[in-house]
């Protein structure tokens, strides 16, 4: 897989906030956002998921393509590990060997037939990123995936994306902590801030002093 990204806008609220992005992420490859709190990656990551429109510029890769894992994990709470997993799947299209594969992959054995109410905040997390492994597509776009995860879970994740990435997968990443990742490269969005009058794309002061 390859995908292009052109002069892309995205706004949040109705203020653009960042402007002018462009990158090219082929398979094999990961790439992680940077910049401070507030910049626009989510916002940046939710529009290339086509959860919210492009306010200008080109994505050239159908969201049909696209995998997106976030804060909210989407979970079912009255339904087991598993039955979580294979309702994705169907969703999907995929089928019991990529549920199977993905409770091995997040190490979800030992919690395939506890209710997803019942799990703990990195564990409702690992089972959120299996969904990525039901999913069968080639672009991980990755929220924060490590929010909630223990050093062992960000390690077992990281090997997730490797072996993602080993495949011909792609993943686009923003995070704060390091996963380790050696074919990781880096998109600093500063340079993409948009300067709108409005305090929506301009930093403040205090903003400007951490930035
Ligand atoms: N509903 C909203 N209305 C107006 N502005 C919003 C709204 N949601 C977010 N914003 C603003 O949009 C900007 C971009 O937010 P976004 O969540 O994309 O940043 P981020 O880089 O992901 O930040 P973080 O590192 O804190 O997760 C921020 O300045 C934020 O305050």
């Amino acid at each position: 897989m390859e995908m292009t990204v052109h002069g892309l806008a995205c706004a949040r609220g109705g203020i653009t906030v960042l402007e002018g992005v462009g990158f090219a992420l082929r398979g094999g490859r990961a790439l992680v956002l940077r910049g401070p709190n507030g910049i626009g990656k989510t916002t940046m990551l939710r529009t290339i998921a086509g959860l919210q429109p492009a306010v200008a510029g080109e994505i050239g890769l159908p969201p049909e393509s696209i995998a997106y894992a976030a804060h909210s994990d989407g979970l079912k709470a009255t339904l087991t590990v598993t039955e979580n997993l294979s309702f994705w799947a169907s969703v999907y299209g995929t089928g019991p060997d990529a549920v199977e594969a993905a409770i091995t992959g997040m190490n979800l054995g030992i919690l395939r037939d506890r209710q997803a109410a019942n799990l703990s905040a990195g564990q409702k997390r690992r089972l959120g990123l299996a969904r990525l492994l039901v999913t069968g597509r080639p672009l991980w776009v990755l929220d924060e995936p490590t929010v909630s995860l223990d050093a062992e879970s960000v390690r077992l994740f990281a090997g997730v994306v490797r072996r993602h990435l080993a495949e011909g997968g792609a993943a686009l990443i923003a995070t704060h902590i390091d996963l380790g990742l050696d074919e990781a490269e880096v998109l600093d969005l500063g340079p993409f801030r948009a300067r709108s009058p409005s305090e929506g794309g301009a930093l403040s002061a205090f903003d400007e002093a951490f930035a």
